[in-house]
């Protein structure tokens, strides 16, 4: 696919942006095709989407067969990793055939070593999903049994209790699995799981689900415990969400730029077809569609520009090279993307088993590395995003720069005691630089010696991926008190070009749902003789923005506002 296509959020257009948007009834998600997409696994990790394993014969043969491969190893005392051997930097203990099963229970205990809070229900079904989709290549020697019991969990609603500290992201998620696997098995009352919003521990459970618990054959310990799962599905999640807030930060922008009644300019393709990267490009098609009718904006499309008085002839800028600031954003969520994506559809395991040449090779696919430079740049990125928003902002308030608008976007002036925003610009400021700060990287973290140097070399992408989650989040929160500033920005600058308040009659259609969505979450309609915020004392903007934050972390009608601008519905 074309990037500039698949990035594109132009009318019309297969819009790469009109897929982060989930049908929360979406009909169920076929695993074990090797085609999973980051949309199947959100449905399934939040909306609680049913899955069902694929019912493609060869890919079961291959399953089958993997199991088999691994008996006649055991059977013939072949010598391989974590079958007839020990455990990483012990794996130079000879295992007996009749101790290989009593090595893989014991593999899930000793790895029972989670601590801090429990992952988020949403995570953890995610990483389920992904579990099964990796061993149904065929290639992990593990019972489709045991696979099934991955997809009974996510559709009967029986979430394994998972913890945020554990792994480093080298062996993949050898401690965070470990819980799905005990949980699964039912080995003991001690592995805990969330049924639908009950707790209970994991023998109970399956009891309920009328399964009994499992004892593990040589390799299962190894084949689900082995692997990128947990931090792929919360890099999944976050990604997902990455992509709805570049959106939405776009959509910010734009009200900015009618507030400060901007130059549409800057963003003629003649300027982006002269350095023609993708995400510039989409970015200036996006600004371009998003102010199309605008009442608000200097319409300069035709290369007229004049002198405005004090102000400059062109914009400053945060508008003016918008386009050139946001590109490689929008380019390296692509790129993240696409790795992510990869990463959904592999086989994480060691050994893997080679069915067709019956060989099995030792390699290191657990190794997390996509997922945790990929996820240490997803925050630098949100870092990026949020750095620009504070600047517009600042931009907005200042009435040395703003082009008319009252300072601190104050309502009625005549009240002479209203500041209007500052408290809110003040508490954006004190966001954007835990944003940026979220943003350095933890990949290049280095535990070196771990276990017993075997794994010296690690990627600390859970903890990249658990970090991602934090910085999504907080960016949600930022993007809501954005959103204020540029709703009461476009009273103010509708009150200068058409006398009164009421921004619907004057936003860029494409705005007007989105600057709606916020008036109806925040539960103050337009009027049209006082802005958003008119007196300081009549509305609690911390509840404004928890309700705008809840909106937009739940896909509410802020987020679909947008879904409607992107598919051109
Ligand atoms: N990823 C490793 C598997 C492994 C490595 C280490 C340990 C333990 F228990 F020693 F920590 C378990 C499993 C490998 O396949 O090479």
């Amino acid at each position: 696919m074309n990037t500039t296509t698949s990035l594109s959020l132009a009318k019309n257009t297969t819009s790469h942006f009109s897929s982060p948007w989930v049908e929360k009834k979406d009909k169920t998600v076929v695993v074990g095709n090797h085609n999973l997409t980051i949309e199947e696994v959100v449905s399934v990790a939040r909306h609680g989407v049913q899955v069902r394993l694929t019912d493609n014969h060869e890919v079961m043969r291959g399953v089958l067969a993997s199991c088999d491969y691994i008996q006649n190893a055991v059977e013939s005392g072949q010598p391989i990793y974590g079958v007839t051997s020990g455990f990483g930097g012990m794996a130079n203990v000879v295992i007996s055939r009749e101790c290989t099963a009593l090595l893989q229970n014991n593999l899930i205990w000793y790895h029972k070593t989670g601590a801090g809070k429990r992952l988020p229900i949403a995570d953890v079904r995610a990483a389920m999903l992904l579990r099964a989709n990796s061993h149904l290549y065929g290639a992990s020697g593990i019972r489709l049994e045991l696979i099934r019991r991955m997809e009974t969990f996510l559709n009967a609603g029986v979430t394994p209790h998972v913890y945020e500290f554990g792994s480093i992201g080298a062996s993949g998620d050898l401690v965070p699995l470990s819980y799905i696997t005990g949980a699964l098995i039912g080995l003991d009352s001690s592995y805990t799981v969330d049924f639908n919003g009950e707790e209970m521990d994991a023998p109970t459970v399956l009891s309920k689900l009328s399964l009994k618990p499992l004892q593990l054959l040589p390799k299962e310990g190894l084949a689900m415990m082995n692997g990128t799962s947990v931090m792929t599905g919360i890099a999944t999640n976050c990604l997902y969400d990455t992509q709805v807030l570049l959106a939405l930060t776009m959509g910010v922008h734009a009200l900015a730029i009618q507030g400060l009644n901007g130059s549409n300019q800057s963003f003629h393709p003649f300027i982006h077809t002269l350095k023609p990267h993708p995400g510039q490009k989409w970015a200036a098609t996006q600004m371009l569609n998003l102010l199309a009718g605008s009442r608000l904006i200097r319409e300069e499309l035709d290369g007229s520009h004049d002198y405005r008085g004090e102000h400059p002839i062109q914009d400053r800028y945060s508008l003016r090279c918008l386009p050139q600031y946001i590109g490689p954003i929008a380019d390296g969520i692509e790129q993240i993307k696409r790795q992510i994506e990869v990463e959904i559809n592999s086989v994480t395991d060691n050994p893997l088993i080679d069915v067709e040449n019956q060989a099995s090779y030792h390699g290191g696919n657990f190794l997390g590395q996509y997922v945790g430079v990929g996820m240490d740049q997803l925050r630098y990125y949100i870092g990026l995003l949020a750095k620009h928003l504070d600047v517009q902002i600042a931009y907005l308030v200042a009435p040395e720069f703003n082009n008319g608008l009252p300072p601190s976007l104050v309502g009625n002036r005549e009240r002479i005691v209203n500041m209007g925003l500052k408290g809110l610009q003040i508490a954006g400021n004190s966001i954007m630089p835990l944003l940026t700060f979220y943003g350095n990287s933890i990949a290049d973290r280095f535990p070196t010696h771990a276990e017993q140097y075997n794994q010296n070399i690690n990627s600390q992408g859970f903890a990249s991926a658990n970090l991602a989650r934090r910085s999504v989040e907080i960016f949600q929160e930022y993007i809501a008190i954005a959103l204020i500033f540029g709703v009461q920005a476009v009273d103010l600058r509708t009150y200068i070009v058409a006398d009164h308040y009421d921004a619907r009659a004057t936003l860029s259609p494409a705005t007007r749902d989105l600057y709606i969505a916020v008036r109806n979450v925040v539960g103050v309609p337009p009027f049209s003789d006082r802005p958003y915020i008119w007196n300081d004392h009549e509305q609690p903007l911390d509840e404004h923005i928890a309700q705008i934050a809840a909106d937009i972390a739940s896909g509410g009608e802020i987020v679909n506002a947008l879904k409607a601008l992107c598919t051109g519905k």
